[in-house]
Formats: structure tokens, C-alpha cells, sequence
């Protein structure tokens, strides 16, 4: 774990308790809107596979995972828009019932992509799970069906989230320090 002394790490914005209450409360939502069904949660690399991999213990109907890995360019906390997929999906989705599992949807644009992307590919369904929003910075008009906790608009490091790849393994969210 990083250090607490780590000048880089500011505020906390969610502590450790809280996400896991969290957590086990959006896997129940999941375990009781997809009754019946066999729900494929697609992890978006690599930060929501912290995420993913405690909400999916929280689900008590029978799911199945896969991963995807798509990179935004522009400025280390913004993303650009322009998406590429670094690695796709291992199986088809065609006729399933898709929740796409995400870290943050901050400017939203991934997720525009993700969606647009993989609604041409035909599910049965399509619905997002996701950790943290930014409504200040929304650029896009969707919202997520499931989403854990708003979050003001700072650059959040932790549970997954990373600053330069550092900081993924922090157990709370917090903000970065601005330099
Ligand atoms: O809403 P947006 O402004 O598009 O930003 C959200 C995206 O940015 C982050 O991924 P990142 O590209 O940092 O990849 P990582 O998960 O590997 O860190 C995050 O996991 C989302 O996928
Ligand atoms: O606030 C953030 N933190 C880490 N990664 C991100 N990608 C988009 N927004 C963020
Ligand atoms: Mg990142």
C-alpha cells in the first residue's frame, strides 16, 4: 500500500467502509434486476478490475466476466475522446445480458464509445455499472444504471484509479494534490 506520507495523496472522498457497503449494495440491485438471468460483466482494464472483482462476489445469480482494455489519449487527467481498443472482448456478446462494469465515468466519452461499440455487436441487453461519477464534468447525455457514489470534480487516485499508473492499490479513494 502507498504511503500515508505520500505528498501527492490529498482528501479522502471515499473511505474504505463506505465502498465496501456500497459494493455489497449494488450487488444485491444486480443479484435482484437480473433474477433469472446469466448476466456477462464486461471489466473495463485495468482500473475497474478492482471493482469488478469485489461487486461480482456480491452477486448471487450465476455471471460470467470478460475484459477489455481501450486507451484514451490527451493530458494525464483528461482523457481525449479518441478511443482504441488494446484489447477486445475474448467472446462474442451477441443475445447476453451486458453490464458493462467501470471504475469512473468522468468526461463520459469512454463510455460513449464502449456503449456505441458494443451495442452493435447485439446484446440481448446493455446496462453500466459504475463505481464513481463526475457530474460536473459530463460531457455526454447517458447515465449509468448503476452508479456507486457522485464525486466532486477533482482527479480521484485509488481503489483501481491511477495518476501515471501509481496508486491503484490505495483502499479508499481520495483526490490527487494539485501541484
Ligand atoms: O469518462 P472519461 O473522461 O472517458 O474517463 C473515464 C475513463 O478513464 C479511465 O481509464 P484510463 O484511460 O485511465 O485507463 P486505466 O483504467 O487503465 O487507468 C477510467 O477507467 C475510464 O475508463
Ligand atoms: O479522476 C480520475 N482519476 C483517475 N483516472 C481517471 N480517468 C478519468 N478520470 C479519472
Ligand atoms: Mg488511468
Amino acid at each position: 500500500m502507498a504511503s500515508m506520507r505520500d505528498t501527492a495523496i490529498g482528501e479522502i472522498l471515499v473511505q474504505p467502509d463506505d465502498l465496501h457497503h456500497r459494493v455489497r449494495e449494488l450487488g444485491r440491485e444486480i443479484s435482484r434486476d437480473y433474477a433469472g438471468k446469466e448476466p456477462l460483466l464486461v471489466c473495463v482494464l485495468k482500473g475497474a478490475v478492482f471493482f469488478l472483482a469485489d461487486l461480482m462476489r456480491e452477486i448471487e445469480v450465476p455471471c460470467e466476466v470478460d475484459f477489455m482494455a481501450v486507451a484514451s489519449y490527451g493530458s494525464a487527467t483528461q482523457s481525449s475522446g479518441v478511443v482504441r481498443i488494446l484489447k477486445d472482448l475474448d467472446a462474442a456478446i451477441e443475445g447476453r445480458d451486458v453490464i458493462i462494469v467501470e471504475d469512473i465515468v468522468d468526461s463520459g466519452l469512454t463510455l460513449q464509445y464502449l456503449l456505441r461499440n458494443l451495442t452493435a455487436r447485439g446484446p440481448a441487453s446493455l446496462s453500466v455499472c459504475a463505481l464513481l461519477t463526475k457530474p460536473d464534468r459530463l460531457q455526454v447525455d447517458l447515465s449509468p444504471r448503476y452508479v456507486g457514489f457522485e464525486i466532486p470534480d477533482r482527479f480521484a487516485i485509488g481503489y483501481g484509479l491511477d495518476h501515471g499508473e501509481r496508486y491503484r492499490n490505495l483502499p479508499y479513494v481520495a483526490a490527487l494534490k494539485p501541484e
